[in-house]
């Protein structure tokens, strides 16, 4: 089997959610897919009706497929303090036409404030590695680790876009989505994350510096954030930037022209264009960076500002990653 699903950006594309549809009768919700966590969870019945409104929700109670899976809950923290959690049931998830008749289907019973107020997604699909999926005292299976077996490759693909539909592919690469050749990187998996090298940077038409950067490619989160230094000698090309506390992050004149920025993958340089790297409007006419500091986090996160300038090709078999232009 093959499938795909149409990716939609919300606003400044701080997410890219897609149809999913759960339980007999299908519920179908957007959900955000995310390679940063491997936890399937949705908006559901079992929320206070306080925290669902604005969701669409499933009700397990309403599926003739749903089966408790009973002891067993689920407890998610996000890095931006953002977190929900619930109880599981089994129950069918289709996905771009592929169905996975026993999915663990993680149902909220608490959200956290963040996501009642982003009406974009009903919840989350996880396409991280099973090792950092938070359901106790057993792990359950991502999504796309259930539908493997299903597939000709166990490979799906992120074609995202700047501000229109992009979408994922699964079980095959098209290559009518990308230019040139696909460079892979060996995926080190062990923090569960689609963790790798990247071999350098450069800033717009700047000396390339090749130096290892550990970075994990991240659907799930909307900036680019890098060390510290290179972040520094990224804003000192534009002028009237700042590292501003209050903005939480680098700043800039919406006036000014932004440099672009190069990652090399190997011996592949992608790049993101200058003007991906203007994320949103801050305060007065000052625009906040697509490009932040990794401080405090410990680790740099290739995010969707990343992402979606380039096709991506996520390899769960050996495991790998490739990128080309998209
Ligand atoms: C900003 C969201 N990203 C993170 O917290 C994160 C961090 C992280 C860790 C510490 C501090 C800041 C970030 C490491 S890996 C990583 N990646 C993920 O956690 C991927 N999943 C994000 C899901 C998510 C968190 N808040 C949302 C709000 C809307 C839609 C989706 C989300």
């Amino acid at each position: 089997a093959q499938g795909s699903v149409t990716a939609s950006p919300s606003q400044y594309d701080g997410e890219y959610d897609c149809p999913v549809t759960v339980g007999t009768p299908g519920v179908t919700l957007p959900l955000d897919f995310d390679t940063g966590s491997s936890d399937l969870w949705v908006f559901s019945s079992e929320l206070p009706a306080s925290e669902r409104s604005g969701h669409a929700y499933y009700t397990s109670s309403s599926s003739s497929t749903s089966k408790l899976d009973s002891g067993e809950t689920w407890d998610i923290s996000y890095g931006d303090g953002s977190g929900a959690e619930g109880n599981i049931y089994i129950d069918k998830v289709t996905i771009g036409g592929i169905t996975v008749t026993s999915q663990a289907v993680e149902a909220a019973e608490s959200v956290s404030s963040e996501f009642v107020s982003d009406t974009s997604n009903d919840g989350l699909v996880g396409f991280a590695f099973d090792s950092i999926n938070t359901a106790s005292p057993n792990h359950v299976q991502t999504w796309f680790g259930n539908a493997e077996a299903q597939l000709a490759s166990p490979v799906f693909t992120a074609n995202l876009k700047k501000g229109k539909a992009g979408n994922y592919n699964f079980g095959y690469i098209d290559s009518s989505e990308y230019t040139g050749s696909i460079t892979y990187a060996t995926i080190n998996s062990a923090n569960g994350f689609w963790e790798f090298s990247a071999s350098g940077y450069a800033v717009g038409s700047g000396a390339f510096s090749s130096q290892s950067i550990d970075v994990i490619a991240d659907t799930g989160t909307t900036l680019i954030y890098l060390p510290a230094a290179i972040v520094k000698a990224y804003y000192a090309k534009v002028s009237g930037s700042s590292n501003s506390a209050s903005a939480g992050g680098y700043i800039f004149p919406c006036s000014a022209t932004l440099p672009s920025l190069t990652i090399g993958i190997g011996s592949y340089k992608a790049v993101v264009p200058g003007t991906f790297l203007n994320y949103a409007p801050n305060t007065g006419s000052t625009c906040f960076g697509g490009l932040q500091s990794n401080a405090g986090i410990g680790l740099s996160i290739l995010g969707d500002v990343f992402l979606k300038s380039q096709f991506v090709v996520f390899n769960q078999g050996v495991p790998k990653i490739g990128f080309a232009p998209g």
